[in-house]
């Protein structure tokens, strides 16, 4: 008897995206389990950002439906989906005061009253992604793009999302950051019930975390979107 495939964390059916007339992706149909990486691929303008955030609830869904435990988005309350399936862009926006101001502000908010702001592992982390523990005291204001996209990778991995999705999450970081950036969100990964999608132009990259990958331009002829497996 063989073993069913897990029900998927994050399931999409017949997304179709049009910008000023133009088709982006069409008819675009992913799934991702558990333990899951996913690599969008795709040229600049191709939609990649977009469809993370149609993913992720923070764009209207033009056509199709996005399913998050086999619960369609429109049937979730939209914090509590977005609080489970958690956006990281390119940019992220910081709001004002320090670092360690920046990582508790989460904790205030409703829809993560069940959850604790763990100060000591926050500098884990920190360290973890080769900042001292220091750095929580430095104000948001004098960070590096690439220092902004640290702090923004470790409020979303204390807040604990079920699905990370991840766009250019390394892009403003040196190599070594971006390195241990990854190992950082392999660990994450490891955990069961948690999986991301990851947008990465660097094919090394995407190399080294991807299980699995979708060619967001071949999503543009009907009938072939799909996600691939990788080979081992
Ligand atoms: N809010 C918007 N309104 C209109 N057009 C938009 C909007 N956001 C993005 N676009 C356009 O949609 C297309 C896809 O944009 P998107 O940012 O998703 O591409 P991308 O594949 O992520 O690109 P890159 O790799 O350069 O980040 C682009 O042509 C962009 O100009």
């Amino acid at each position: 008897m063989t073993a069913e495939a897990p029900v998927p964390l994050l399931r999409a059916e017949g997304l179709s995206r049009h910008v000023e007339g133009r088709p982006l992706w069409q008819r675009l149909r992913l799934e991702l389990r558990e333990s899951e990486r996913l690599a969008v691929v795709g040229p600049s303008g191709s939609g990649k950002t977009l469809l993370l955030r149609a993913l992720a609830g923070l764009d209207v869904l033009e056509h199709g439906v996005v399913y998050l435990d086999e619960r369609p988005q429109t049937r979730w309350a939209m914090p509590d989906f977005r609080s489970r399936v958690m956006y990281l862009p390119q940019r992220p926006a910081l709001g004002t005061g320090t670092v360690l101001d920046e990582l508790r502000q989460p904790f205030s908010l409703k829809v993560h009253a069940g959850k604790q702001f763990n100060k000591a592992r926050a500098a884990e982390l920190l360290v973890a992604l080769g900042r001292p523990a220091s750095f929580l005291t430095l104000n948001l204001s004098t960070l590096s793009g690439g220092e902004q996209q640290t702090v923004a990778l470790i409020r979303a991995l204390l807040l604990d999302p079920a699905v990370l999705l991840l766009d250019e999450a390394t892009a403003s970081l040196d190599p070594e950051a971006a390195r241990l950036a990854e190992a950082e969100l392999l660990r994450w990964n490891e955990v069961p019930g948690r999986a991301l999608i990851w947008v990465s132009h660097d094919p090394a990259q995407r190399e080294r975390i991807a299980t699995h990958h979708l060619d967001i331009q071949r999503v543009s002829v009907p009938a072939q979107a799909t996600t691939e497996r990788l080979p081992a």
